[in-house]
């Protein structure tokens, strides 16, 4: 059997913790061959972003036609996205390509509360992108942005959750990292009908830079191996529990998780 292959489109984060880097060290943790269309460079470390430079659209889709003619991704994950242009041009890709295993993180903020979309971009989000998405996994505050709604309670997610499934996403995973819900973090997963949760133990850290998409990115390598929807992202929850526990403690602000940790875990277990 081939190895399955996932296409990352997303910015590239130096620090190395975020963004296509995580992204790509997730998939090959999990036996996936990892391909990548870049559509911002970011100098960025644990302290903050220092720089943004978004890529000409040019250059963003010939990468992902160069992937699209030769490599055939199984899945495809967007993050950073920037602008409602690259929005335009991802969704239209992804269109062209006739691409279904869609998982779009739809990143608005860096940890250090800088701006990696602008704010008119998100209308383009939710009307070009989100009715292609198979899985969005935003987090609480994303949540918000796109609904417009104030997020509190369990409910609150419940409802918001609903009013992105009506946007045209099957399944949408809201994230629950930001939630009050104490010494568990719960992450919730509607699919239309039901809902579903996904809980665990709360780490008490501040080395959770690069969570999310390192979560989202999981979901979309176990989704490009075959797997339902589910059972994705149980895996992927499993892998960013053990990822955000067993810390690196690198760099002076909010540091990477560790994207060893899981298959680590697996081995020791096996021996
Ligand atoms: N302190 C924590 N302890 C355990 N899991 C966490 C913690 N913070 C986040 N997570 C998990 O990391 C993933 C990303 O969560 P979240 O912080 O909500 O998203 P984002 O990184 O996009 O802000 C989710 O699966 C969430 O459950
Ligand atoms: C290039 C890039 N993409 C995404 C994030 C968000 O990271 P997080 O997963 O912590 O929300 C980031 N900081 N940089």
């Amino acid at each position: 059997m081939q190895i399955a292959r996932a296409l990352t489109i997303a910015g590239s984060d130096s620090g190395g913790g975020a963004g296509i880097q995580a992204d790509l060290k997730t998939f090959q943790e999990l036996n996936v061959f990892g391909m990548t269309a870049i559509t911002a460079v970011t100098a960025q470390n644990t302290l903050g972003v220092q720089g943004v430079y978004p890529l000409s659209l040019d250059a963003i889709e010939t990468q992902i036609e160069s992937v699209a003619a030769d490599l055939y991704p199984d899945a495809i994950k967007t993050g950073m996205l920037f602008n409602a242009e690259i929005i335009q041009l991802v969704s239209e890709q992804v269109k062209k390509h006739g691409w279904e295993n869609v998982i779009v993180d739809p990143v608005m903020i860096a940890k250090g509360g800088q701006s990696l979309l602008q704010r008119e971009a998100v209308e383009a989000m939710k009307k070009q992108l989100l009715p292609l998405a198979k899985v969005i996994t935003p987090n609480i505050p994303e949540a918000e942005v796109l609904t417009g709604m104030v997020i509190k309670s369990l409910e609150d997610r419940q409802t918001a959750a609903k009013k992105l499934h009506e946007l045209g996403t099957s399944y949408i995973m809201i994230k629950g990292g930001h939630d009050m819900l104490g010494d568990v973090v719960v992450d919730m997963l509607y699919d239309g009908q039901s809902f579903t949760y996904f809980e665990g133990e709360r780490f008490e850290t501040k080395h959770t830079h690069g969570t999310g998409c390192t979560f989202a990115a999981a979901i979309t390598a176990e989704i490009s191996k075959g797997h339902d929807i589910h059972s994705a992202v149980q895996t992927a929850k499993q892998f960013i529990q053990a990822a955000i526990e067993d810390q690196l403690g690198i760099g002076n602000g909010h540091g990477p998780t560790n994207h060893w940790a899981f298959e680590k875990r697996k081995m020791l277990k096996s021996v």
